[in-house]
């Protein structure tokens, strides 16, 4: 059976941009772009030209070789020729292989937003479409709006797409521009469309996520007939963002109901960097990965249950939907208090750590753990800790350094200037190979001075510790009032780019900040030594 096309539309430098607190660079919006563009999209839309002045240099080249590289914009105003409207001007000479136009096709909007007539802005959008076709380039219309104003005037929606198509435009694009339209409502009237004389192999679906069912709106446009689809990497965009195209593109791929119809142009080579290409997408733009993203969070294939561990441990397809290394993810078997023996064995193999089933020693790693998870640890989230809390019980662990005490000072006094200060200063002492050494150092609060004088002089490892970095510092309390509980979790990483993350816990948040930060530095110098081949002693 031969299997019918699915074009991918790429909008995270444009409708991306139009998420609260993205602001793409030029040199962003080219990584980007160049990531996608390897990825395999049909279409990447590079932004607005003529809009600002990093769009307009965006396309001062052309930033795809394999992606339509696609300049967006609206249709020109009424009163104006196209010839001489300076926006469609600035499409026309942006160096793009294609134009994406919005077009109003609400009445309700035409009137207010516009303020002009229907008739205006049906040929506003016929003579920006011609202006298109006649410069060579590939159009494309997403008629904002389309839904409501479908429902509002289905005559008059209807016949904005119509003038697109008629027009030339390859591609008429139906967008659920507010985020309220329904999956059943979306079907229906894709089908009333086609059935109106619009091909759906000229339909595409463009869905935001106010009501969260921006992936269902865009699944079900499809089953209604459209053929393209419209999306961002990790669902980034407007209010609640747009369709997410790396939920999207592995369910069109991976799942029967869809592959067995429909291809796109991902091979499966490449679905398995989708994974990777979400993070490095989230590096780009410095926010931490959502870690319960569908197909590429760090949770989606992560077990804590003990029940599901046990299963996964004989067959990993008793509770995988997909294979995670068909993603480009992987598997995760936790240990917390909510796990048995199945998810030790199994996350303490995965880490190097042989033990036997019966072995008692495992018996008081599991009881530890449930133990301090119910004081506040949570392992799940502190990798790191739970290996070294593993090799001390099961095997030992050296004892590389020690810390006899600490002391931290937070001190608020006016500087010579008569301006009010808050100064904070820690002081370490740290006994490495039996001879005591003291550091001092001031930060921005008492964990920073403390932490800076912490890896301040380690004596032998000092030089080992130099690449160390924190690169995240989350604080929990977990009971309330001035005399909680807090806990402390730490991600670290080094030169080699592991990060890993570590956990303290206590009534004082110093004291649990310390535990972090000890745990972190004592994995960095255990890890130094499994990369050299050594014994952790050494
Ligand atoms: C649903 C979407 O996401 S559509 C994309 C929205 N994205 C953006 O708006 C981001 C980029 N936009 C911008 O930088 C600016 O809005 C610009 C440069 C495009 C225009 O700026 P300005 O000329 O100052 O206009 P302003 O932003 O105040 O208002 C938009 C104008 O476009 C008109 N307009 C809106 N949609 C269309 C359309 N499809 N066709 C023709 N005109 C339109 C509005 O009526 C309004 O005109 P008015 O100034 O006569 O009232
Ligand atoms: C065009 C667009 O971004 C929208 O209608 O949502």
């Amino acid at each position: 059976m031969t299997r019918e096309r699915i074009y991918l539309f790429d909008t995270t430098l444009r409708d991306g941009q139009q998420t609260p607190g993205v602001d793409f660079s030029v040199a962003d919006k080219v990584a980007i772009a160049g990531l996608l563009d390897e990825f395999g999209l049909d279409y990447v839309e590079g932004g607005y030209p003529g809009a600002n002045p990093t769009d307009t240099e965006f396309f001062s080249g052309k930033r795809t070789s394999r992606s339509k590289f696609v300049a967006f914009g609206m249709t020109k105003r009424a009163g104006v020729s196209a010839s001489n409207d300076p926006g469609i001007a600035a499409l026309l000479q942006s160096c793009s292989d294609a134009v994406c136009f919005v077009a109003k096709s609400w009445d309700y909007h035409v009137r207010v937003a516009l303020g002009s007539t229907n008739e205006e802005n049906l040929e506003g959008i016929t003579a920006s479409v011609s202006a298109v076709v006649a410069s060579g380039r590939e159009a494309l219309v997403d008629c904002e709006h389309f839904f409501d104003g479908y429902k509002a005037n289905p005559a008059y929606a209807l016949a904005c797409a119509k003038a697109a198509y008629e027009a030339g435009a390859r591609w008429a694009v139906l967008c659920d521009t507010n985020g309220g339209t329904q999956p059943a409502e979306v079907r229906a009237i894709v089908e009333a469309v086609i059935a109106a004389g619009i091909p759906g192999g000229n339909l595409g679906i463009h869905a935001h996520d106010d009501t969260g069912q921006a992936v269902a709106n865009s699944l079900a446009a499809v089953e209604g007939g459209v053929r393209q689809i419209q999306g961002t990497l990790n669902g980034i965009g407007e209010r609640c963002g747009n369709a997410n195209l790396t939920t999207i593109i592995p369910t069109l791929v991976l799942k029967p109901h869809y592959a067995k119809r429909f291809e796109t142009g991902i091979s499966e080579d490449a679905l398995a960097g989708i994974s990777r290409l979400s993070r490095a997408f989230d590096e780009l733009l410095n926010r931490a990965p959502e870690p319960q993203a569908p197909y590429v969070g760090q949770f989606a294939f992560a077990t804590k249950a003990g029940i599901h561990a046990s299963a996964i441990a004989k067959e990993p397809k008793t509770y995988e939907h997909v294979p995670p290394e068909a993603v480009g993810n992987r598997r995760r078997v936790m240990v917390s208090d909510q796990g048995g023996k199945a998810n030790f064995l199994v996350e303490l193999k995965r880490r190097g750590i042989v033990v036997p089933k019966g072995d008692a020693r495992l018996d008081m790693l599991i009881s530890m753990v449930k133990e301090r998870e119910a004081q506040g640890y949570a392992y799940e989230a502190a990798d790191a800790s739970f290996e070294l809390l593993a090799r001390k019980v099961l095997h030992g662990l050296p004892e590389y350094f020690s810390v006899p005490s600490f002391r931290c000072m937070v001190e608020r006094r006016f500087d010579a200037n008569g301006a009010l200060k808050t100064v904070s200063e820690a002081i370490v002492k740290v006994l490495v190979d039996g001879e005591e050494k003291m550091s001092v150092a001031e930060g921005h609060g008492p964990v920073n001075a403390l932490d800076i004088a912490l890896r301040k002089d380690l004596g032998r490892y000092q030089s080992e510790i130099n690449d160390l970095e924190l690169a995240d510092y989350k604080v929990r309390i977990l009971n309330g009032g001035t005399g909680a509980i807090t806990r402390v979790l730490i991600e670290s990483r080094d030169g080699t780019g592991v990060r890993w993350w570590t956990v303290g816990v206590s009534d004082n948040i110093i004291d649990a900040s310390f535990q972090a930060l000890m745990d972190s530095i004592v994995y960095k110098l255990m890890k130094n030594r499994e990369l050299a081949g050594l014994a952790a002693a050494e």
